[in-house]
């Protein structure tokens, strides 16, 4: 029994199915429950665009709030920084003198760096992170992580039999926090930020029930493709990225439906979109830092330049190609965009505006409510062949795709991806920086 330990949140914000939670209120008599927003994720970054954007920010906060609701019964409350975990962890530590720190293991490489360095810091401390951001544990793949599968359909051939444990409650008991642990006010957002998406585990759950007491299930695949409608998809990603729900909690669901309704090839296909989201959380972990670089887990990188002008065209929804500009509008004013609406955008930047596919990545980075760091970047290498793609180059036709998708036009006139289009490069580098 350790006397006091520190669960650290991030991108798990639920209290039912978090293994790590039930452990430290297992195994601890007091207890920390700490969330750490860095300042660094509200200025620009690298490429130019900032690591949280607001639609995110709405959600995180919606979600924090939230688990402070469920926490009252307990008589625990969040505390919250606004300080890089390394250092507000490493201060609570020396304050307070923990001794077990715990968290879900998070995909990124920049957040499993901070969990080492802290484990470098503090080596005689108690550190457990077990997986439960997947539907899999590590110790369940039927490989070593060095030997995950290069392309998707391997993995999915290899894991898609493999039992799933079940989901599991939020714990009954959370031990009490110590006196005195400060903590920030949960700061509010502008009333004008509306969204279709409500952070939380409540909401959450709730859309789960929705969505699979609907008959909507049994034609998901006919329909998963469309560029717009909020039912055609199953829209679980802002939940499942910021970890109100669990993979495992929305296969449990698929799986009740399915006992219900009986299977068929678009309940299937549900569980087949999830096996990327694994898919893409091993491949981040199995490549580490390489999902971050130009040429991505291959030996060369593309041939790309920077042209500032058509960035910002892309960003704002002015280039020459209405359905893309349609779909960037809707995602800059929604957080939104359907998976199609992703894939033609990001075919775009990579092949007809010949930029390097990190700026785009990063500006959906910023952009995207259901952002993800391992499903974005990963899709985003897949897209500029330097990832998962046996393939390699994919580029999408956009004619044919706005003839196929959207041959009326509404998707291009509800979002008005015809009221800006300017050629390109009708402008110099004076557009430059590019700010969000
Ligand atoms: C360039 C690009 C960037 C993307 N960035 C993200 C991201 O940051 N976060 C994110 O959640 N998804 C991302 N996706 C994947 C996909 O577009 C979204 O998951 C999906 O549109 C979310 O809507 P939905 O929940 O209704 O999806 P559904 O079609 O209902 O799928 C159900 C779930 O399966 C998973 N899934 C679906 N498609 C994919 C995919 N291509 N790769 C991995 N998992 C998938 C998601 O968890 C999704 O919620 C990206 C795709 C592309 C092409």
């Amino acid at each position: 029994m350790h006397r006091l330990g520190l669960f650290w949140f991030q991108q798990d914000l639920r209290l039912s199915d978090q293994p790590a939670l039930t452990q430290a209120c297992a195994e601890c008599e007091q207890l920390i429950l700490l969330y750490c927003a860095e300042p660094g994720w509200f200025s620009p970054g690298r490429y130019t665009s900032k690591r949280m954007g607001m639609q995110r920010w709405r959600f995180v906060l919606d979600s924090l709030q939230e688990i402070n609701h469920q926490l009252q019964p307990h008589k625990q409350q969040l505390v919250l920084r606004f300080q890089s975990p390394v250092e507000a962890i490493s201060q609570l530590i020396s304050q307070y003198k923990i001794d077990a720190i715990y968290q879900s293991r998070q995909p990124g490489y920049y957040e499993a760096r901070q969990w080492q360095q802290l484990q470098q810091r503090f080596p005689y401390l108690s550190f457990q992170n077990p997986d439960s951001n997947t539907l899999f544990t590590e110790q369940q793949l039927p490989f070593a992580l060095t030997e995950l599968p290069a392309s998707f359909s391997q993995f999915r051939k290899q894991v898609e039999q493999l039992p799933l444990a079940a989901a599991i409650a939020a714990p009954q008991h959370i031990p009490p926090a110590p006196t005195g642990v400060q903590s920030e006010p949960l700061p509010g957002y502008p009333s004008w930020l509306s969204s279709l998406f409500s952070g939380g585990e409540y909401s959450g759950q709730q859309h789960l029930k929705r969505y699979f007491n609907s008959t909507l299930p049994g034609f998901y695949k006919e329909v998963r493709n469309a560029l717009d409608g909020f039912d055609n998809s199953t829209k679980f990603s802002p939940w499942l990225a910021a970890g109100c729900v669990s993979a495992r909690q929305v296969v449990a669901a698929l799986h009740g439906y399915e006992a219900r309704h009986g299977r068929n090839d678009s309940s299937y296909w549900i569980y087949f979109e999830l096996l990327w989201r694994e898919y893409f959380h091993w491949y981040s972990h199995r490549h580490g830092k390489a999902l971050f670089l130009r040429q991505g887990i291959k030996q060369s990188a593309p041939l790309t330049s920077f042209y500032p002008q058509r960035f910002r065209a892309w960003c704002e929804g002015t280039t020459p190609y209405p359905l893309v500009n349609a779909c960037m509008r809707q995602l800059k004013q929604t957080g939104y965009l359907s998976n199609r609406g992703r894939q033609l955008v990001a075919s775009c930047f990579v092949h007809e505006l010949q930029l390097d596919w990190r700026y785009g990545a990063a500006w959906f980075e910023q952009q995207l409510i259901d952002y993800d760091v391992a499903i974005n970047w990963g899709n985003w290498q897949y897209l500029a062949g330097v990832g998962a793609d046996p393939r390699g180059h994919r580029q999408f036709n956009l004619e044919k795709q706005q003839q196929q998708y959207d041959p009326e036009g509404s998707y291009i006139r509800q979002w008005q991806g015809d009221s800006r289009v300017l050629a390109l490069d009708s402008v110099d580098a004076a557009d430059w920086p590019v700010l969000g």
